[in-house]
């Protein structure tokens, strides 16, 4: 830190030039940066310094000589008059962090009163004069921390949520489909109740990529999510994008019988979209084949057999034929 008295005795710099300055504090309130009042131990006014006039709209000769409270009589029983009580009777100094204690004051940016009150930061500090005990009231605007912090807040907020989306698809994406799978793997555990699996595939999407790019491929699966996600009524149901061409549902409370007629409401819904498939693809229009498992305390009581219970009903409806239905435990003839 800078010395501005080097060859000063340190007893000597404490005391300031006042003789020569008689107003040096007056401006130096006059220029603070901050809101300062002054009480006296009877809790009246006895010094407004220009912040506060100009963010209050109340001048100075206004204020002065009132008691704060009868002044703003809003501030009663919160945490401030707690605090100028402590300070005068106890001695106690208080800081009110902004984030219990946003807007005490009726104050607002500087020449714009009304809308919305500048936030507030307020140390309230006790010292004696003579024989008269006084208190300080320092009211710093955190406005700008207080929005960046929100801004912050909102935008990791935003990133959380994206990072639960797939985002070619917009539904939810593998992360999240393992979360909720988790979730309600342990709810069933849990209370015993029904749980079912879908695990689904394109049929052919090769042959589709091949034929019509990428990008048409993108839009493709795009049209698919969203078809199957909206034939997902409930809200505890989720729709995930697995990887790839590969799509999943979790469906709580729903039995192996229910998930095949959900299923195979998909399956059509799928079929009736009439996308033009490849040439080469094994049907005209795109088809999804689609596998089912369901929760069973004995067997298939975790992620992983689940998952794979799921994968081989849907690999026995690729065998046989594609564009259908396999539920683990079915027998399906194999088309190869
Ligand atoms: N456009 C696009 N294609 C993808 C994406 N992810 C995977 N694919 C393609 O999906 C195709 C999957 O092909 P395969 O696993 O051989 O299976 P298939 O052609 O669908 O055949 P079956 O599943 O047996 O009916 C591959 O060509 C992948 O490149 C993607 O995000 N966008």
């Amino acid at each position: 830190m800078l010395d501005h008295f080097p060859n000063t005795p340190l007893a000597q710099r404490t005391a300031p030039a006042i003789p020569q300055h008689p107003n040096l504090f007056k401006r130096i309130l006059g220029l603070a940066n901050l809101g300062l009042v002054v009480l006296d131990a009877r809790k009246r006014i006895v010094l407004w310094n220009q912040w506060m006039a100009s963010h209050s709209g109340m001048a100075a000769s206004r204020v002065e000589g009132q008691e704060l409270f009868d002044l703003f009589p809003e501030l009663l029983g919160q945490r401030l008059e707690l605090a100028v009580h402590s300070a005068l009777t106890n001695n106690i100094a208080a800081h009110l962090p902004q984030a219990l204690n946003r807007t005490p004051f009726p104050l607002y940016p500087s020449g714009t009163w009304g809308g919305e009150r500048v936030e507030q930061s307020i140390a309230v500090t006790p010292f004696s004069e003579g024989r008269e005990r006084f208190c300080l009231i320092e009211i710093g605007d955190v406005s700008t921390t207080v929005g960046r912090e929100r801004l912050l807040r909102d935008q990791a907020e935003s990133l959380r949520a994206q990072s639960y989306v797939d985002g070619l698809t917009g539904i939810a994406n593998r992360r999240h489909f393992d979360v909720a799978l988790q979730r309600e793997l342990g709810r069933a555990q849990r209370h015993g109740g029904h749980l079912s699996l879908l695990l689904m595939d394109i049929d052919s999407f090769k042959a589709y990529n091949d034929h019509f790019g990428h990008q048409q491929g993108d839009a493709c699966l795009a049209m698919v999510a969203e078809a199957f996600a909206g034939k997902l009524q409930r809200a505890a149901d989720l729709a995930a994008r697995y990887g790839g061409e590969e799509f999943a549902a979790v469906l709580p409370d729903t039995s192996a019988e229910q998930a095949r007629q959900h299923a195979e409401a998909i399956r059509a819904c799928i079929a009736a979209l009439n996308i033009t498939h490849a040439p080469a693809a094994s049907r005209p229009n795109v088809t999804m084949s689609i596998g089912v498992a369901s929760f069973d305390k004995d067997r298939l009581n975790d992620g992983e057999s689940l998952l794979r219970a799921a994968d081989q009903a849907l690999y026995a409806a690729k065998r046989s034929g594609r564009d259908r239905v396999v539920v683990d435990g079915d027998a399906v003839t194999m088309a190869e």
